[in-house]
């Protein structure tokens, strides 16, 4: 799995809660490459909502972990979720076009640093560190689920270091 050729990145695969075109309860993200960042604009509304007016926590959350599936998609990197934290800096609104940037900090051998933020306009809504792990095939095969096609290539383990990345924001 890799970018297309115009820079966006496919879905990991069609019923993915993020960015899956075929999940209707997802969050239907468009992520593409910009320079070595990953983008995608959201819009959430009532079905994300947690206080009157405001976008659940949790779902900010979401959103931000598959942008950073997003940024392995952009490194040609298989690898999961062992450390999310995320800062939440101001209320997201429900019906404003929410801006995501992720990018990779650092790598070190399996360990992949992974940054992303949230935006509202010029405003901060959350920021995001993770810690992915890279993983290989074996690690999908326990769902017993059958693995998306294009998956295969991604899945070859990678050791390599990889540069790091800053936003341009
Ligand atoms: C096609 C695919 C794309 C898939 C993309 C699909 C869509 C993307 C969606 C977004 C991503 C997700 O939601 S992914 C779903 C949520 N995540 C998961 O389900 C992962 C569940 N956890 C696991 O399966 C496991 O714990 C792993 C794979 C993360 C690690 O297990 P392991 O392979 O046995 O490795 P392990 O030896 O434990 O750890 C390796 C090194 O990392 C460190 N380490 C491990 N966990 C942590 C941690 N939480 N905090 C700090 N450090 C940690 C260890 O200390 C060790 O350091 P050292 O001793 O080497 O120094």
């Amino acid at each position: 799995m890799k970018p297309r050729a115009d820079g966006s990145i496919p879905p990991h695969q069609p019923n993915c809660f993020g960015c899956g075109p075929e999940n209707a309860a997802g969050l239907g993200l468009n992520m593409h490459v910009d320079r070595s960042r990953v983008r995608a604009d959201l819009v959430l509304d009532h079905r994300h909502e947690g206080a009157p007016g405001f976008a659940h926590g949790g779902v900010v959350a979401s959103a931000l972990d598959d942008l950073f599936g997003g940024v392995l998609v952009m490194l040609g990197r298989a690898a999961v979720t062992a450390n999310l934290s995320v800062d939440y800096r101001a209320p997201a609104l429900l019906g404003h076009r929410l801006r995501l940037t992720g990018w990779c900090a650092r790598s070190d051998g399996r360990k992949l640093h992974l940054q992303g933020e949230l935006h509202d306009a010029e405003t901060l809504v959350a920021e995001a560190r993770a810690l992915f792990i890279s993983v290989d095939g074996d690690h999908f095969q326990r769902s017993g689920a059958t693995m998306p096609e294009e998956w295969n290539r991604w899945l070859a383990p990678v050791e390599a270091e990889l540069p790091p990345s800053k936003p341009d924001i």
